[in-house]
């Protein structure tokens, strides 16, 4: 058995706090492996990147969800009891709720009432001068959203519902003030959708059939109990919030074609080329740095153990940038989706395996689809301008957002 190449850091938490998206590729990196050990909140914890690793870290045989998401992730992100921390036949059962929502036909939809939302805006920006496309994608994603999984919605609620998601997205991975925001937002979204599944239960709101509020309302876990109102509220905010979050690879899309403006036609011209672009903005930018689990039983891995109960960290971000499985990763190249080979270990920013027997996220279509028809509007529905401002990425922030939020101004409607 090797010993396994380890930091040497009694602690490393500030450090990955410092360093952000790099923390385990920098250690990989340093000690030519792509398994390192290192200590995280005061735990031994293995880190693991690459397309072999993440195949082995999807592999349900050796590891579990339980208890490996930090009570500070899951109090802000994720909410305490959901899907991500389940394993075994409760996960399928609670997976197969997500993905039966999942239907071709409302990706469709959810698309349509997004770009709907963004052609309807497009007067008002051209009206009122410089927008900041994040704020503004962010409260059109919460409007789409919520009427695609059958939520009421006033519009004077939008700000503060947008304003809930983007603390709990925003909690998990930082100190002071923004980490309360993301636990107040947390509770707040809860109360408000735990009130609703209780509404819908008791007959007195109207949900539509196949819409994410009735399905999760009406879900039977799988010894045929419905799930407890908190517990729902947990996964309705499941896609509330990952959907408005999309707002982030929206302003990513739009600094790509800032910074390599030669796409702008070819994605407007060609659909295909458009889902090459789309792709490479999921591989390129930053979003989830890291995926959490813990070793079911013990098992040795090219030589190394990996003892019972251990925490493993599988570094997505650093996958995604993996030299072998990406040549020359720091160059954004559209043009390497081209007949590429969907391989589902090897583009990982939503999580690898299979998303109806694994962890993989539930709307990673959905993603796609929006950020398509974000593609579709940035360059078809509009003209603008990218005022100077500071659009530089900062990678100890997770997750990150160029500073001004990406600012555009002398919005036209095309054509
Ligand atoms: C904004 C873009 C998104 C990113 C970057 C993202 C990323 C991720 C990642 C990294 C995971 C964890 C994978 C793992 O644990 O192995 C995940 C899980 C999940 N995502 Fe997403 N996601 C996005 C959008 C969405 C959307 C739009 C939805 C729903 C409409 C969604 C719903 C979920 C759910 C329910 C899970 C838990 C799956 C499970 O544990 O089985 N996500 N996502």
């Amino acid at each position: 058995m090797s010993t396994m190449p380890s930091d040497r850091s009694p602690d490393s938490t500030l450090a990955f706090l410092r360093e952000g998206y790099r923390f385990v590729g920098a250690r990989c990196d340093r000690f030519g492996s792509d398994v390192v050990q290192t200590r995280l909140l005061l735990e031994p914890t293995i880190c693991l990147r690459g397309r072999d690793a993440a195949e082995l870290f999807y592999d349900e045989e050796r590891f579990v969800r339980r208890g490996a998401t930090p009570l500070r992730g899951q109090r802000t992100l994720t909410g305490v009891g959901g899907v991500q921390g389940l394993d075994g036949a409760a996960h399928r059962a609670r997976k197969a709720m997500f993905m039966s929502i999942m239907t071709p036909d409302a990706i469709r939809r959810l698309g349509q009432l997004f770009a709907d939302e963004w052609r309807a805006r497009i007067p008002t920006w051209a009206a009122n001068g410089p927008v900041v496309l994040y704020d503004e994608v962010g409260r059109m994603l919460t409007r789409a959203v919520w009427a695609w999984a059958g939520v009421p919605l006033a519009e004077s609620d939008v700000r503060r519902r947008t304003a809930e998601m983007h603390a709990m997205i925003e909690g998990p991975a930082v100190l002071g003030p923004k980490h309360w925001r993301g636990l107040i937002g947390r509770r707040r979204a809860e109360r408000w959708a735990r009130a609703l599944v209780e509404r819908v239960r008791a007959g007195a709101l109207p949900a539509p059939e196949g819409s994410a509020l009735r399905v999760i309302a009406e879900h039977r876990d799988e010894q045929g109990v419905p799930l407890p109102p908190r517990i729902a509220a947990v996964e309705l905010l499941n896609v509330l919030r990952p959907t408005v979050a999309v707002d982030r690879y929206v302003v990513f899309l739009a600094l790509a074609l800032h910074d390599h403006p030669h796409w702008r036609d070819r994605v407007r011209a060609d659909d295909a080329t458009a889902e090459q672009f789309v792709q490479e903005v999921r591989r390129y930018y930053p979003f989830f740095p890291l995926a959490a689990a813990r070793v079911r039983r013990s098992f040795d891995w090219r030589g190394y153990a990996f003892p019972q109960g251990r925490r493993v960290l599988l570094d997505l971000y650093g996958t995604n940038h993996h030299p072998e499985i990406w040549p020359e990763p720091e160059r954004f190249r559209p043009e390497r989706f081209a007949g590429w080979r969907d391989d589902p270990f090897g583009l990982i920013p939503q999580g690898g395996g299979d998303h109806r027997t694994g962890h993989r996220c539930a709307g990673e279509w959905i993603t796609i689809e929006l950020m398509k028809q974000a593609v579709a509007a940035l360059t078809g529905a509009m003209s603008y301008r990218v005022p100077p401002q500071d659009l530089a990425l900062d990678l100890s922030r997770m997750p990150t957002l160029p500073p001004s939020g990406l600012i555009v101004d002398g919005v036209r409607p095309a054509g």
